[in-house]
């Protein structure tokens, strides 16, 4: 089985072309395939398909290493973008891609005629608790909530960008024990569905230093959802302005939440590595 590892900011990936073969159950192959010693290594399986809405051109499905199925992947739709365009699966530089976040809708910027960065419009953010989701009072937003963990006691800010993120703003980033505290906020029994964890840094009102604990997937060194809810987290909470930069581990991401239109823009490259044959 082909396939093409493609990466945006360090967080990796494995995209299969199903519009020529058929994966019978991913869930299983993202396992193997994202192993990082028995298999090709990866932060998720990305899955090319077509789409049976009118309105997209494409469907992605996106698997983490767990072999879980979350509803969207940032840095791995800009990859999935760039993808169909440099293979010729699409003229447009401007798609509509189906996900189980809904219609996202990613823009090739390009320079001399090749993809340089990829602009893609997130949606509106989720932040009403109940669709978050986290249990607890109906409530609209969760901001700033004291949530215990362990003998620690956190204050989270709670934002879906079609999945989770519990985000947690301190002063020093360096001194996280991300790998102590990420499995244990991933899992708290107040998220029903588990949760990607940020620790934010707020450098000032237009640049924040974000590491991250992903669902399914662990320490990561970057995440796009993660980005841009991180941002509006940021923004809600009257860190910072409405357009900036968000400093990862693997790179550097440009998020805006429109004040316009309430929708989230992420900015950011996305990166081509190798082609290789899977044995079954
Ligand atoms: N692990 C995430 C999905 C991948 C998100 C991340 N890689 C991104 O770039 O948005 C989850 O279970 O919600």
């Amino acid at each position: 089985m082909k396939f093409t590892k493609m990466h945006g900011l360090g967080n990796d990936f494995v995209l299969i072309d199903c519009m020529e073969q058929e994966v019978k159950n991913p869930s299983q192959l993202a396992q193997e395939m994202c192993d990082r010693n028995f298999g090709i290594g990866a932060d998720g399986l990305v899955l090319i398909l077509p789409s049976d809405l009118a309105e997209a051109d494409y469907r992605m499905r996106i698997f983490n290493p767990d072999g879980s199925e979350p509803q969207m992947c940032g840095n791995a739709i800009r990859c999935f973008a760039k993808y169909l365009y440099e293979r010729e699966l699409t003229e447009k530089t401007k798609l509509n891609i189906e996900t189980l976040a809904g219609i996202i809708r990613p823009e090739l910027i390009l320079k001399d005629g090749a993809v340089e960065l990829v602009k893609v419009d997130m949606g509106e953010p989720i932040l009403r608790r109940s669709e978050i989701p986290m249990e607890g009072e109906e409530q609209e937003q969760v901001i700033k909530e004291e949530l215990a963990v362990g003998t620690e006691v956190f204050e989270v800010t709670a934002v879906s960008m079609g999945n989770p993120h519990c985000i947690i703003f301190v002063d020093d980033i360096e001194e996280i024990e991300l790998s102590n505290w990420g499995p244990q906020i991933e899992t708290h029994k107040v998220f029903p569905e588990d949760i990607n964890v940020e620790f934010i840094e707020v450098l000032n009102q237009d640049e924040i230093e974000m590491r991250v604990w992903e669902r399914g997937a662990g320490i990561t060194l970057a995440c796009g959802t993660g980005a841009c809810a991180s941002t509006v987290a940021a923004i809600l909470n009257g860190y910072t302005n409405r357009k900036i930069t968000v400093h990862l581990a693997g790179g550097d991401l440009v998020i805006e939440w429109a004040d316009n239109n309430n929708r989230v823009y992420m900015s950011g490259p996305a990166t081509e590595v190798f082609e290789g044959e899977w044995k079954l």
